[in-house]
């Protein structure tokens, strides 16, 4: 199996943050949550190799850095997320690749042991199968697992979630769903900042905590006007890859 990461570019990511984070903090954040992640990746024995896809050449180093695998996303003559994701798997299936791990680039707290169980929990022997780890509000696709990848359409975007699992249904694959709460946890809303700050012990044990101890998050995040409407931290913003077109309702 291989893992699959798509990262954007740096200048368009985590727009939820900006009201608390500068674009150049914007972008160093995203760098520690993909060091994090490529961390745990790398050398884990369910993995037989890691894919960035990436839209931005200021993520190789980091790829190098975890000895990853690069493919830069203007290679694909792809656009937006699902897009995206769509052309990496037929790439890999091109190369025999056809077991696939899809996983955003902001779970920080993404563990070897919950990748392990999201591995034992997929049985690729009985396919299509498809395993999903979703956000820790049942909306997002955090991890998903698919056997074959090729024959899955990506519907990355709004309550992606519940549109992975019809479409696994539509396509009568064998579908398991697990809870994790590390892969649960992205970080796309200031609030999501403060939990992580909240959970960070003496020592900061992730890149990301480390960053935000630097930039003394904590501060910024005290003074934070709260939000009109406790609704805020879930409300989306528009989706910059826009890319609903896939989706199997
Ligand atoms: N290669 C690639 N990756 C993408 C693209 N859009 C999103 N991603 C990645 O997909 C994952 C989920 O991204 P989103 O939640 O849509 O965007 P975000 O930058 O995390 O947050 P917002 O800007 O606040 O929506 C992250 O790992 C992104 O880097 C894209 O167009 N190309
Ligand atoms: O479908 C998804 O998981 C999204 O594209 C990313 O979700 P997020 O907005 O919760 O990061």
């Amino acid at each position: 199996m291989h893992a699959l990461i798509p990262v954007k570019q740096f200048s368009r990511a985590k727009q939820r943050l900006a009201r608390i984070l500068s674009p150049r903090e914007r972008e160093e954040l995203v760098k520690a949550m993909l060091a994090d992640v490529l961390a745990v990746l790398a050398r884990h024995p369910c993995l037989a190799g890691t894919v960035v896809v990436a839209g931005d050449p200021g993520a190789r180093p980091l790829v190098d850095r975890f000895q990853a695998d690069w493919l830069p996303e203007s290679a694909l003559g792809a656009r937006g997320l699902n897009g995206t994701v769509q052309a990496a798997v037929a790439t890999l299936a091109r190369d025999g690749i056809d077991d696939v791990l899809v996983l955003h680039a902001d779970i920080p707290l993404l563990s070897a042991a919950e990748v392990s169980r999201l591995a034992m929990a997929h049985e690729p022997q009985s396919r299509p199968a498809v395993t999903i780890a979703p956000d820790r509000h049942r909306e997002g696709t955090n991890c998903m697992i698919c056997s074959p990848a090729r024959e899955f359409t990506f519907a990355y975007g709004r309550n992606s979630f519940v549109h992975h699992v019809r479409h696994a249904a539509t396509l009568e694959a064998n579908l398991r769903v697990v809870e994790l709460p590390g892969i649960a946890f992205d970080v796309d809303w200031p609030q999501d900042l403060a939990e992580l700050v909240a959970r960070t012990g003496a020592e900061p044990a992730t890149h990301v905590q480390t960053y935000l101890e630097h930039i003394r998050i904590a501060r910024r995040l005290h003074a934070l006007p709260a939000c009109p409407g406790e609704g805020c931290r879930r409300r989306r913003a528009p989706r910059p890859h826009g890319d609903q077109e896939n989706v199997t309702h």
